[in-house]
């Protein structure tokens, strides 16, 4: 397959089907990275195939996805998950012998199933899920670097051709996203905790919101960072989201039920909570880490803390709620920031901004002049008036050290963590 078509090129031709915030995103990754000769795209809805077209997100479109997957040597699925059967199924005859399917989906068990089974003879699949995408939808959403520094997950099973996985894994990291192999199985359930119920809670306090009667265009006004932080994806499309929950029902309802009993354990915390009885001390040594068994009641809420000599049965019947609020500050704060952990790390720094026009032009002026790439930049937090917080990434702990000390010679105030 790397048989020489540019020097940079990986793969003569891929094919997209559905342009989307993902497929849409890909594309753009892939034409104006040059990762491939031919990037061919097809969507559904005419209007974004002329857009996909003016913005060189694909190099051609094809009027059908049979027209668009012949002679490609990948084929993207990136539509909603529940079409992809009927997509293979007329796209499949069309398919030379070798091509690998992947796909972008938010669910893999009963994608890889669905897919594995359906596959004509001598063609591959690998199921792919890039974490990183938005609330929006349509090519509008899509981003040339939105899946650049992202996790993308893999999920070869005992069936994956291993040549066709390496392709594909080739073809990830040329768009700069950083692979993650899983089992089907265990990408579900790892999503369903830290994407499908979050997004279901989100749901849920929205539903709250709408519910609050009277009060509710006053708390709409007044509704903080907080709730608009935790509800932000809840505007994510509906279709989208019926796909996700019915091809990964059983993780999903599993966690849900966890964390059913989790508020309940919450709530009975509440309802017993007596500031009197509430040692100072306890909660201190709570929050260092330094008590086991914080969980409220016989559960836990999460991994109970290690080492210690406490007593927790004592600590769960008199600070039930301090415990878990502090439990659940400590494991919040152990969260590294994106992508480190399972990967190779990104260092960070954090910068405090006055609320100053062209302050982030500053701040990339004073690294760029230094030759030093910002691998990954996020608004932390910002209030008009207020100033900000932004959490800059390098890709080398020298090149955190360096920006830490060029802003502070700046006057900036900026922290490495
Ligand atoms: N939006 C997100 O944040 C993420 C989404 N995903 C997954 O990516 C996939 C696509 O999601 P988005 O890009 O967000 O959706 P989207 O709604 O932005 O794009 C889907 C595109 O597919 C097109 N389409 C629908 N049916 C089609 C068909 N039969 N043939 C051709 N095109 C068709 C639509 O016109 C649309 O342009 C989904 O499977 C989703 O689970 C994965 C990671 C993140
Ligand atoms: O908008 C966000 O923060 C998301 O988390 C988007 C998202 C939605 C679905 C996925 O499968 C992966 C990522």
């Amino acid at each position: 397959m790397m048989d020489g078509f540019g020097e940079r090129s990986l793969f003569r031709r891929v094919a997209i089907i559905g342009l989307g915030v993902i497929g849409g995103s890909l594309g753009m990754a892939l034409t104006q990275g040059r990762v491939v000769e031919e990037v061919v795209g097809f969507d559904r809805d005419p209007a974004t195939l002329e857009v996909a077209l003016a913005t060189h997100t694909v190099h051609r479109i094809a009027t059908d996805p049979v027209e668009a997957v012949r002679g490609a040597q990948v084929v993207v699925l990136a539509t909603p998950v529940s079409l992809y059967p009927a997509l293979l199924a007329q796209i499949g005859p069309a398919l030379a012998p070798g091509t690998i399917v992947t796909d972008v989906g938010s669910t893999k068990r009963w994608v890889v199933e669905t897919m594995s089974s359906q596959l004509p003879t001598g063609c591959f699949f690998v199921g792919g899920h890039p974490m990183a995408g938005s609330e929006k939808r349509g090519i509008e959403g899509a981003d040339r670097y939105l899946l650049e520094n992202a996790v993308y997950v893999l999920t070869p099973d005992e069936h994956t051709d291993p040549e066709a996985l390496a392709q594909i894994e080739g073809l990830v990291m040329a768009i700069g996203a950083r692979v993650v192999c899983l089992a089907p199985a265990e990408h579900d359930h790892v999503v369903a905790l830290v994407s499908h119920l979050p997004h279901m809670v989100a749901v849920a306090l929205m539903e709250t919101l709408g519910a609050s009667g009277e009060h509710r265009s006053m708390a709409t006004m007044l509704a903080a960072g907080g709730f608009r932080d935790t509800t932000r994806i809840a505007a994510g499309d509906p279709r989208m989201w019926c796909d996700i929950a019915w091809t990964n029902r059983e993780a999903l309802l599993a966690v849900i039920d966890q964390y059913q009993a989790s508020l309940a354990r919450i709530a009975e915390a509440i309802r017993t909570y007596d500031p009197k009885r509430e040692g100072e001390a306890a909660t201190e040594a709570a929050a260092d880490g330094a008590l086991p068994g914080v969980g409220v009641g016989s559960g836990s809420l999460g991994e109970p803390c290690r080492g210690g000599s406490g007593s927790s049965s004592e600590l769960s019947t008199t600070n039930k709620l301090s415990a878990v609020l502090a439990h659940a500050r400590q494991a919040r704060l152990a969260i590294p920031g994106r992508a480190k952990g399972v990967l190779p790390g990104i260092h960070e720094v954090i910068v405090t901004v006055a609320d100053e026009p062209g302050i982030i032009g500053k701040i990339a002026q004073i690294l760029g002049a230094q030759a030093i790439n910002i691998a990954d930049i996020e608004i932390l937090r910002v209030r008009e008036g207020h100033g900000g917080t932004i959490r800059l990434g390098f890709a080398h702990g020298h090149e955190a050290d360096l920006a830490v000390d060029y802003l502070r010679d700046a006057g900036i105030i900026v922290k490495r963590i």
